[in-house]
């Protein structure tokens, strides 16, 4: 079976991308690449991260009306990533129309609540619940959308499950004991975020910003 760590590639280098995958590809199931690296690089360098071999994970998040969102997905035709974010409060039709652009063997799953964000976070946009209750309540709306599965923390992924049990889980805000949180507030341990039930895991820094990024991601998986 594949590993269900996937390596986040945040970096605008084309070169340096590739030397990290070249590293870790041993130990990584999959590739990220997301808005940093797709700015700079855009459709050539998604492809160029193709002949790695490993299946990519385009996160470009996108939020936008249906019409605007389904034709983004449409103009992605040709790259077809094994996986593909939207934001789930782009709401219901936005999910649906987004499934429905995407290529057949692509994931679409949706952004619930970022891990950068806590409950005072919310509180500050104006969303009264607390982490735990907005990341179910975006479950199930992405779940009665037709799309694939969701983004949450490993502190909401049990609960998510509970309402959608064979949904996709994606769960990034993943950190070793004792690794550096950096902007991530809701973080748990790769162990912790499997056993809770996440499908894949996302560690970005943790490997990439690494001094040996191979042994990063060895390690990281000998817990898994
Ligand atoms: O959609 C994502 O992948 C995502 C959602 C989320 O809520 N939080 C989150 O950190 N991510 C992504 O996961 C990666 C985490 O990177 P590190 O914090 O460096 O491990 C980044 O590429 C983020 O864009």
């Amino acid at each position: 079976m594949s590993s269900p760590l996937y390596v986040a590639l945040d970096t605008p280098d084309l070169a340096r991308a590739k030397s990290i995958a070249a590293r870790v590809r041993n130990h990584v199931g999959g590739i990220k690449l997301g808005l940093e690296f797709f700015m700079a690089n855009g459709r050539a360098g998604v492809r160029e991260m193709a002949d790695v071999g490993l299946p990519i994970f385009l996160d470009l998040k996108f939020h936008d009306i249906p019409n605007t969102v389904a034709k983004a997905v449409q103009a992605l035709r040709g790259l077809e990533p094994a996986i593909l974010t939207v934001h789930a409060a782009g709401g219901r039709a936005m999910m649906e129309d987004a499934k429905a652009a995407a290529p057949e063997g692509t994931k679409v799953v949706a952004v619930t609540m970022l891990t950068s964000l806590d409950a005072s976070d919310l509180a500050s946009i104006g969303v009264g619940s607390d982490p735990h209750d907005q990341v179910v309540r975006l479950a199930e709306l992405a779940r009665e959308s037709g799309i694939d599965g969701i983004v949450c923390s490993g502190e909401e992924v049990a609960a998510a499950r509970k309402v959608w049990r064979d949904g996709f889980f994606v769960v990034p805000g993943v950190r070793p004991a004792n690794g550096s949180a950096g902007d991530q507030k809701r973080v748990v341990t790769p162990r912790a975020a499997l056993d809770a039930g996440a499908s894949i895991l996302v560690v970005g820094r943790p490997i990439t910003l690494a001094e040996d990024p191979d042994m990063a991601a060895r390690a990281i998986e000998a817990t898994l």
